[in-house]
């Protein structure tokens, strides 16, 4: 093995975190890099398409900082008339590859993204179409897609259609929420439930499947070429 073969393989892996909000979720990961419960790797960078994200606070106070970036749909949509969500979708991935990431993790990143978005990774990274991209949703595969999962999973079982349901780690592919799962939970519903009730149950499972997936995903992972 040459030691540039030797060093790549022993090189850090490199993962960026695309957040919206709070950041329990990359705090997770934080966490999980810190203590090596995700073995030699490193978060280069955390973005946002929302500034007030307290998620980019918790990476800027982390030890060491984590760099962040921040860009917002309207903000760019107004500072680049003509141009359009495809466009900023580009200007986004564009942002994540000089990370160069080893794995992409959307972790409560609250934009649906355009196809374009995983091609212009997909074409600038050296791992091509192998370079992992997932996606966080709190729902068992193909049964709440899209926002606010948690809310209509908990109607459905107020009324009485559904008895669990549950969390899933999946790869990002153009249709929303619908790339191959990773990891799945499924989570229960207790009677007398309240809605933060069972967010809160679901919450500490998000927690850690979103490692557990990472850390998989990363151990399966060759060398970058
Ligand atoms: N191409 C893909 N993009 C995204 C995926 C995906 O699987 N494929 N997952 C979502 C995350 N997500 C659910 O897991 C999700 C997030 C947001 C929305 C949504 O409707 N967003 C609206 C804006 C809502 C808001 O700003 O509050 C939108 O993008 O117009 C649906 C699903 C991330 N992207
Ligand atoms: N459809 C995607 C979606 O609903 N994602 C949800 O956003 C939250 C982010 O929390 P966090 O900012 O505290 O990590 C998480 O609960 C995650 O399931």
């Amino acid at each position: 093995m040459s030691t540039s073969q030797a060093a790549r393989e022993g090189a850090e892996k490199r993962i960026v975190v695309l957040i919206s909000g709070s950041g329990t979720n990359l705090q997770a990961l934080i966490d999980a890099c810190a203590s090596s419960s995700i073995p030699n790797a490193r978060i280069v960078l955390v973005f946002s398409n929302r500034k007030a994200a307290y998620g980019l606070e918790r990476a800027r106070t982390s030890q060491p900082p984590i760099p962040t970036g921040y860009l917002a749909l309207v903000t760019y949509l107004k500072a680049n008339p003509g141009k359009t969500r495809v466009d900023y979708d580009v200007a986004v991935a564009k942002s994540v590859l000089e990370a160069k990431p080893d794995i992409v993790v959307l972790a409560g990143w609250m934009h649906i993204l355009s196809a374009e978005f995983l091609e212009v990774l997909y074409e600038g990274s050296p791992r091509g179409r192998d370079l992992p991209i997932l996606n966080l949703h709190p729902a068992l595969p193909g049964a709440f897609d899209g926002a606010n999962a948690l809310g209509r999973a908990y109607d459905a079982f107020k009324a009485g259609e559904i008895k669990n349901t549950g969390v899933m780690v999946h790869r990002v592919v153009p249709e929303v929420d619908r790339g191959e799962p990773v990891v799945v939970r499924e989570v229960e519903i207790k009677e007398g439930d309240s809605l933060e009730d069972l967010e809160a149950r679901v919450h500490e499972i998000e927690h850690r499947i979103i490692v557990e997936a990472t850390r998989q995903v990363l151990e399966q992972q060759g060398p970058a070429p």
